[in-house]
C-alpha cells in the first residue's frame, strides 16, 4: 500500500488541502516519491529518493505555511487523551462530553480525531474502509490518516485555538505530529475514570457507533494501556498531565476542567452567543465569520478611497495645481 501526498498549489493557505492519493502528484515540489504509508520512516525500495511519510507531509505543510510559521501561530493545542484509573481505562470516560463544553465555553474549535475518521468513513473515500475495519478492531490508524485528516480540520477551520480530541493515541501519532508541526499541546486533560463506569456509560450510549460493543471496547481498553498510557506519561514527564476525577456527574467534572482551561482562552461575549444559536452555528465560527467580514470591509473601504483618491486628488495637491496656473 503506498500512499502520497499532493499539495494543490492554487489553493491559499486557508484553502490548501493535503490529501493522501494511490499516486503522487506533487503540483510543485520535488519529483514524485513513493512512501509506505505505514511505516513511518520506511524508504521505498522502488524508490531510493523517497521521503518518508513524516517528510511528505512536512514538505507539504511547508508549502501552504511556509516555515510552519502560520501553523504555528494558529495552533495552541489542549488534547484529550482518555482517561485511567488504577491502570486500566481510556475509552468512555466522557471526552466528547466534556470538549463540547469547553468549546462552548472557552472559544476553542472541538476537533475529535475519532469523529474525523468515523466522517471519513462515511465519506466512501479510498481510505474508508481501511479506517472503519481499524475502528471495529479497537487499533489506532497510522499517523499517515489521522494527521492528514487533523492537519485539513486545522486549516480549515478558521480558529487559531483547537481542542484536540482523543489524540495522539500513541507515541507513534505523536512524534509524528510534532515533528510535523514543530508545536507541542500546551497541556494534555486527563480525565480519570474507573474502568467499570467507562464501561457502563459506552454500553449505554446506543449511537449505532461500531466500536460500542463489548469485544471491542475489551480491546480498545488494552489499546490503551499498551499504547496510549505511554504518550499520557511521556506529557506528565514535561509536567503538562492536567487531571481531572471525571466519575462524577458531567456538570461536576466540568467545574474542575473549567479551573484548568480559564487561563488559556476568552469566553465570547454573549451577543456573539447569541447570535451563533440564532444562525445554528458553533459561536467560534460566528467569531471567525465575523473577523472575516471585518477585514473585508476594511479592504473594501481601502479600495474605495483609493479610487477616490485618484478621481479627487488631496487638496494640498490640487492647491498646487491651482497655484501653478
Ligand atoms: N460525567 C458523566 N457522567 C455520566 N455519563 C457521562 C458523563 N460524561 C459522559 N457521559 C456519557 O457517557 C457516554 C460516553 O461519553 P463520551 O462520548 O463523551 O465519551 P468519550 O470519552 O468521548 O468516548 P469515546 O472515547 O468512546 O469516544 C455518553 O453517552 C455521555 O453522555
Ligand atoms: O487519534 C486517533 C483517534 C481515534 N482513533 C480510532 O477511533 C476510535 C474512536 O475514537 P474516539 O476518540 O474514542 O471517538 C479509536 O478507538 C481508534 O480506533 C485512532 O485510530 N486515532
Amino acid at each position: 500500500m503506498y500512499t502520497h501526498v499532493m499539495v494543490d498549489s492554487n489553493k491559499t493557505a486557508d484553502g490548501a488541502h493535503v490529501q493522501c492519493i494511490p499516486h503522487v502528484s506533487y503540483a510543485h515540489g520535488p519529483p514524485m516519491h513513493t512512501v509506505d504509508a505505514y511505516k513511518t520512516n520506511s524508504i521505498s525500495e522502488s524508490d531510493p529518493t523517497a521521503y518518508s511519510i513524516t517528510e511528505s507531509l512536512k514538505y507539504a505543510i511547508n508549502i501552504l505555511t511556509p516555515n510552519n510559521s502560520l501553523l504555528q501561530h494558529r495552533i495552541r493545542l489542549g488534547a484529550f487523551l482518555g482517561s485511567r484509573k488504577s491502570l486500566l481505562c481510556g475509552p468512555g470516560c466522557g471526552k466528547g462530553t466534556q470538549c463540547t463544553k469547553i468549546a462552548e465555553n472557552f472559544g476553542f474549535t472541538h476537533l475529535s480525531v475519532g469523529e474525523l475518521l468515523r466522517e471519513e468513513v462515511k465519506s466512501g473515500s479510498e481510505d474508508g474502509a481501511m479506517i472503519r475495519n481499524m475502528m471495529k478492531e479497537g487499533k489506532i490508524v497510522p499517523p499517515e490518516v489521522t494527521i492528514k485528516l487533523l492537519l485539513r480540520a486545522i486549516l480549515e477551520s478558521g480558529n487559531d485555538k483547537f481542542l484536540i480530541d482523543g489524540f495522539p493515541r500513541d507515541e507513534e501519532n505523536r512524534a509524528a505530529f510534532e515533528s510535523i508541526t514543530n508545536v507541542e499541546p500546551d497541556f494534555v486533560l486527563f480525565l480519570d475514570c474507573p474502568e467499570e463506569e467507562m464501561e457502563r456509560r459506552i454500553l449505554a450510549r446506543n449511537q449505532g457507533r461500531v466500536d460500542d460493543s463489548i469485544q471491542t471496547m475489551r480491546k480498545r481498553f488494552r489499546v490503551y494501556m499498551d499504547s496510549t498510557v505511554p504518550v499520557l506519561d511521556h506529557y506528565n514527564s514535561k509536567a503538562k498531565l492536567r487531571k481531572v476525577d471525571a466519575s462524577r456527574p458531567i456538570d461536576k467534572v466540568f467545574e474542575d476542567v473549567k479551573v484548568i482551561f480559564a487561563p488559556f482562552g476568552a469566553k465570547a461575549n454573549n451577543s456573539m452567543r447569541r447570535s451563533s444559536i440564532r444562525m445554528g452555528m458553533g459561536h467560534e465560527r460566528v467569531i471567525s465569520l465575523v473577523e472575516r467580514l471585518c477585514r473585508a470591509t476594511r479592504d473594501i473601504i481601502a479600495y474605495i478611497f483609493s479610487k477616490l483618491r485618484s478621481f479627487y486628488p488631496p487638496a494640498c495637491v490640487t492647491r498646487k495645481a491651482l497655484k501653478s496656473t
